[in-house]
Order: C-alpha cells, then structure tokens, then sequence
C-alpha cells in the first residue's frame, strides 16, 4: 500500500476508515491520528520556528519512502514548495484545510488576546512535543508534505502573532493585567476626552493596613482616575483624628463631587463624622464618599459594593453612579455625644480585643486583631450588660427621612415616640448592632456575621450572644466561620430600630464603631439609632451596574 496508488487525496475520506481498521500504521490510520490531535490542539500539527529554519538532517540507516529513494540531487532534500510543483494537482484537501486552519488560528489568537494564563507562550511551546512517531510519518509522504508545505506558511504568521501576543500578555503579572486593561478600556470612554470633570478632595492614610496606601493609590488608582476625568486634589493625614477635621472644615465648592477616602473603614468614619457635626448639614450630607480600600478590613467596601481591590475600586469610580446607604448613630447618653458609623458597632468581648489590639497595631499591622483576640481569649473577662431594643414593627415606613434639622434631635424624639421595648440583661460574650450584612474582606472562609442586614433596609440587626465562658465564645467563633453561629441556642438575633446599651459594674464600657473604639466614662449608656439612607457612597454594586 503505497500512497501514489490512492491517487487524489480527496478520495482519501472513504477508504480511510477501512485502511485504518485493517492496517493501523497506514495512511488512513495516520489522517485519523492527525485529525484526533487538531482537534485537541490546532497548532500541535505545525513546525515550531526552529524546524522551519533548520533543514531537516536524515538519519544513518533510517527508512525512506521509494519516491525519496529514487530522488537524485542535493544531499538536503528540496524545500517542501518544490514538491508541490512536481505533483500540484491537490488543491482540493490544501484549500479546505488552509481557511479551516486560518479560522483556528484565529480563534486562537483570540483566545490569548483574551488572557488565558494557560494558553501562555509556555503552553504553545509545550503543545510542539506532541509528534507522531517517525515509523508512521515515514509511510506517509505526498500528502502530509502538501498539507505541511501549504499550511506551513499561513499558520508560521499566525503562530507568530499569537506567541507576540501571549508573550505580552504572559510576562505581565496576574495582579496588573486587569489595571492594564482597565487602562484601555477607559482610553476609549474617557471622560475626560469628552470634557465631563469630577472635583474631588482625596484623603490619603498612610498608616493603613500594611501602610501601603501610598503606593496603592500613585501606581494603580490615580491613573484611572485621572483617565476617566476626575480632578483630585490629595491630602495625607498627619494624625489620627486628621481626615475628621479636614471633613469638617473643608469648603464644599472645592470638592462638589465627593471625597474619596484611601484607607481602611476607620478614615470613611472619620470623614462621615466630619460631614455629618458639620453647621451646613444638609449640604454635607449630600456629598457623596467614594473608597478605595488600602486598610486592615474594608468591610463596608467589600460588603455594600463587593470590592476588596483597590484597582476595581478606581473602576467602579470611574464608571459613576451613587449608592444610598442608612447611617447610625451611637450616642452616649450622660455625656450628649454623638458618633456615626456605616457598618456596625459593637459591645463586649470585640469591643475589648479592638482596644487591645491598638497596642499592635505598629508591630503586627492587620494581624493585630488576631494577636488581641487571642491574648484576650485567654485571659476572658466577664461582660455584663443590660440591652433594651425596639423591634422593627412589620408596618414600619421606610420612607427616606428630610435633614431639616440636626441628626441628634431627630433621633432623639423618634425614639421617645414608641413604648414595646425589649429588655435583657445578663452576662453577654458579644452585642453587635449591624446596618449590614458585614462581612470581612480578609479571611478564608468570608463569613458575615448578620446574614438578613442590608445596608439600605432602613433598620439595624441586633446579635446577642448570651453567657459567659471561652468554650461559648469558641463555639461561636466556629460556627460564625461557617455562618451556623444563628443556629446555636444562646444566640438571639432581631431587627430593631434602636438598640440601648448599659454595661453593668465593672464591665468593658468602650464601643467599637466602625472598627475606632470610643471609650465611655463610669456609667455610660450607649444609645443606638438609624438614620435610614442618609449616607451616599460613590460607584455601584457590580451587580448593579451591569
Ligand atoms: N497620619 C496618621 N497617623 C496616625 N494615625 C492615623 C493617621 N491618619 C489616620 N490615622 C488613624 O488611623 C486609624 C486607622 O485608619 P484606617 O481605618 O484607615 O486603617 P486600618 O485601621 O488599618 O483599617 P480598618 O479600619 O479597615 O481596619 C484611624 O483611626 C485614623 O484616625
């Protein structure tokens, strides 16, 4: 069985089965093999570079096919388009192949400008291994050299294009190619191309997180920011306490449309708290806050928007939008002061770890809550507690709320208003009153701790964990991993609308809001309300976006 005798390739497809069934190393056989592994992967079939330049050296002693025999000239055998002039009239299977191959190609290149870490300039590299043996290519020669000779020159073009483009794509890092495309993106719809610019004051931490807020912000959100037309003028913090006096004193024509806080929750605090005692209050509590996460936790970026990287905060700023969020307010009752938060506060064991864990906070940076809670869990206090809450009644009116005069007077008469107050008083391990679902941005397992919150309900989730003991607290802890912590008995959990909270004797008086702890004095009592959608973040859920 020689291949001459088969005549036009075109003919092949019939007698290929039966060839392939009764003699396995024939020409059918190999068609098969050949198709089996294009499909896999089209380009496997094709010489790499180095095969192309090199011209292919015969071994001692190999077999040769008879026409190869008979060729009598130079030592090298003629480049594969010198065969096709002998024997051209096989179009009919080059043709075919040739569009079918280019639109392969294609495809493929397509896939790499699409960034497939495994379609990478390593995976097209690996893909040359795949050869039939030298046995079986031997048997084989009219054919496999005009599908090589033809296919060869279209596909060496494309191979090229598609490693140029791996290569570009694989040699940037993971972590930069969506900036990198984002970058792109944004050059094409920029804002600031069609003249729409967006003021805005940028406070700058640079003692968040892994103090890399700096960095962060310069190498990877300014540019997109600038791209997509907002004007920034930045501002570091010197101190703790920096951002809130900047919120609170800053003209608002300077920075119309919003503040972007770099940092971890506790600076978006601070910038609400200035808003928020500031005289002209109903301008303030317009200007919207727009965050890029560089913090210990982030959790209200990470919950409210489902961002916890800084370069798809830039993108969800740049694209816009707004999203109303409820505030709360906690106040300390005898002294009359009053502090906002967005996320939660919380009462007991928490509240504790949080003071203890500033003492780390310049050693061990984020893991400092780990290290606090640990040393607090072995040394465990009792907290007693007397909790009044008012449930959320089922008719309650979530309209939104007119700011027409100051937060802490409105609060006050609303909740003198109604009389169904709950009352528990004991010994609680942990009270947390939550505006959302609250889950941290850090962790594996990415639990929340109030599974029906949501940060726009217009009511806050009340968590209390009754009793006393490190195998309680242990138990809890577990289970919050795997959100189960609502399931275990000695937890209660109920939306209200305010919350009072009174530590008994020598308790833990301090709350933690928003992860900054505000310490009370002697007998504090901590009054906890909702300012339903006053609070305005700047970008939209993703979800929502889309
Ligand atoms: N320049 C500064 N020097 C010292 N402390 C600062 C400075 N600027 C801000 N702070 C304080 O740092 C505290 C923490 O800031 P931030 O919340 O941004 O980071 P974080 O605590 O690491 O993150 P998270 O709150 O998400 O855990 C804030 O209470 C703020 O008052």
């Amino acid at each position: 069985m020689t291949i001459k005798s088969l005549g036009k390739p075109a003919k092949y497809s019939k007698l290929q089965a039966n060839i392939a069934v009764h003699f396995p190393f024939s020409i059918g056989h190999r068609i098969c093999e050949e198709k089996k592994i294009k499909k896999k992967n089209p380009l496997a079939l094709f010489p790499t570079h180095h095969q192309l330049a090199a011209p292919r050296r015969r071994r001692r002693g190999a077999s040769f096919s008879p026409v190869r025999r008979r060729r009598v000239g130079p030592r090298n055998p003629p480049p594969p388009t010198t065969v096709l002039r002998e024997r051209p009239p096989v179009n009919s299977t080059a043709a075919p192949a040739q569009s079918e191959m280019k639109q392969v190609s294609c495809s493929v290149v397509n896939k790499c400008l699409a960034y497939n870490p495994c379609l990478s300039r390593n995976y097209y590299q690996r893909s040359h291994t795949v050869k039939l043996q030298r046995s079986q290519a031997g048997q084989i020669i009219l054919p496999r050299k005009l599908r090589k000779s033809t296919l060869w020159q279209t596909n060496f073009t494309q191979r090229q294009i598609a490693t140029h483009c791996s290569s570009d794509l694989s040699t940037s890092c993971r972590e930069e190619l969506p900036s990198y495309l984002t970058v792109n993106v944004l050059k094409d719809q920029s804002c600031a191309r069609q003249g729409i610019f967006r003021k805005v004051i940028v406070i700058l931490n640079p003692n968040s997180g892994f103090r890399s807020s700096r960095e962060v912000f310069y190498q990877k959100v300014q540019p997109t920011l600038e791209l997509s037309g907002f004007m920034m003028q930045v501002v570091e913090t010197a101190y703790a306490g920096h951002a809130h006096a900047l919120a609170s004193t800053v003209d608002l024509s300077t920075c119309p449309d919003g503040i972007i806080c770099v940092g971890g929750d506790g600076i978006v605090n601070e910038v609400l708290n200035g808003l928020l005692g500031r005289d002209d209050l109903e301008e303030a509590i317009q200007l919207p806050i727009g965050i890029i996460p560089a913090g210990s936790e982030n959790s209200l970026v990470w919950t409210v928007l489902g961002i916890r990287d800084p370069v798809s905060a830039a993108t969800t700023l740049a694209k816009g939008g707004i999203t109303p969020i409820d505030v709360f307010s906690v106040k300390r009752t005898q002294a009359g002061i009053t502090h906002f938060g967005l996320t939660a506060s919380y009462y007991g064991f928490v509240a504790d770890v949080l003071q203890l864990s500033e003492k780390f906070r310049l050693h061990f940076g984020p893991f400092r809550y780990v290290i606090a809670g640990v040393l607090k869990f072995l040394s465990l206090p009792q907290y007693r507690f007397e909790v009044n809450y008012l449930p959320l009644s089922p008719r309650r009116n979530h309209k939104l709320l007119l700011v027409t005069e100051k937060c802490n007077d409105h609060l006050a008469a609303d909740s003198s208003a109604e009389d169904n107050w709950v009352t528990r008083k004991g010994e609680f391990l942990g009270i947390f009153v939550c505006n959302h679902f609250c889950k941290p941005a850090q962790g594996l397992l990415s639990p929340v701790i109030a599974p029906k919150a949501q940060h726009n309900d217009g009511s806050l989730d009340l968590i209390l964990v009754h009793g006393s003991g490190r195998l309680r607290l242990f138990c809890f802890f577990i289970a919050y991993q795997f959100c189960w912590h609502l399931l275990l008995p000695y937890v209660e959990y109920v939306k209200v609308k305010h919350v009072k909270v009174r530590p008994i004797g020598k308790t833990h008086n301090g709350c933690g809001v928003d992860g900054e702890l505000i310490l009370g004095e002697g007998q504090t009592e901590w009054q906890c309300s909702l300012l339903p959608a006053q609070g305005r973040l700047l970008g939209r859920h993703r979800s929502a976006s889309e």
